[in-house]
């Protein structure tokens, strides 16, 4: 069974408006006991609680810097939580920031090598997909070329195709993945149509209202890093429409 618990989770992002600060600046700092550039906190995830288990398809929608990218990324075990508890039980999948990562100076061929051990793989499970992951990346004599020659697009053809090998429980996607040229791209889709049946849980983080509503029976609202609304997709995803729609004012006219 696969599983995902949050239970008052926050997470809050300490960071600096500058990364540098001369010596100078650092010596006279320490001697009159007050920083130029002080520490900022965000709090990008505040007092979360979310229970998932088989069959679960959560949305997650909200506006920019709502947390929805840093939720996905706290549950694939990316971000450590500042508080409260995380459960993440199966084997987890993150479909997002796939072509970070890879080895510029080693070939295609190595990269599935690399990345596939990473994902859990051994030797003897890679060798029964090693030559579906290339041939389904369609990269052919350019998986003997390094890396750093492919186009962005030849990049994440062979991110997807290695990434998409595994059979997750606990599927993860932040947007919906727009890949390579529209050959692939229809591929694509029906791969990720396949894991998105076969995952046991998936979270998906989207700006796309439509895709959310098809795919995802509950759907989170994120605002300012809590949980505005929680509940079927319809309901949340209508309430959440509302919301943005432009407010008229009594004379008719869109208020500014
Ligand atoms: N690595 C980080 N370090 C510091 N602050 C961060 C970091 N990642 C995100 N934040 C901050 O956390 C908040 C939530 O960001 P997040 O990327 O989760 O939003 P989002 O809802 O996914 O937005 P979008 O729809 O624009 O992708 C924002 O205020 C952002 O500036």
């Amino acid at each position: 069974m696969a599983k995902i618990e949050l239970k008052n989770l926050s997470l809050t992002f300490a960071l600096r408006k500058a990364t540098r600060i001369s010596l100078k600046e650092f010596l006279l700092n320490g001697m009159f006991l007050k920083s130029r550039n002080p520490l900022i906190r965000v709090p990008a995830l505040v007092d979360l609680n979310l229970s998932a288990t088989d069959g679960d398809r959560i949305g997650v929608i909200g506006h920019n810097g709502a947390g929805k990218s840093t939720l996905l990324k706290t549950l694939a075990g990316i971000y450590p939580p500042s508080s409260g508890q995380l459960t993440v039980e199966g084997k987890i999948c993150s479909l997002f920031d796939i072509s970070l990562g890879f080895e510029s100076d080693a070939t295609g061929r190595e990269n599935i090598r690399y990345r596939a051990f990473l994902q859990g793989e051994t030797p003897r499970t890679l060798r029964a997909k090693q030559q579906e992951i290339e041939e389904f990346s369609d990269l052919g004599e350019f998986l003997d070329t390094p890396v750093r020659y492919y186009s962005a697009g030849m990049l994440v053809r062979l991110a997807f195709s290695v990434a998409t090998a595994v059979e997750p429980e606990v599927l993860l996607i932040d947007e919906v993945l727009s890949v390579g040229d529209l050959a692939f791209q229809i591929k694509a889709k029906e791969r990720m149509k396949q894991m998105m049946a076969n995952a046991r849980v998936m979270v998906m983080v989207s700006h796309d209202l439509n895709s959310i509503g098809g795919m995802c029976d509950r759907v989170l609202w994120m605002e300012q890093g809590r949980v505005r609304m929680a509940g079927p997709a319809d309901k949340v995803v209508r309430a959440y429409q509302d919301s943005v729609k432009p407010q008229k004012s009594a004379g008719g006219a869109a208020a500014a």
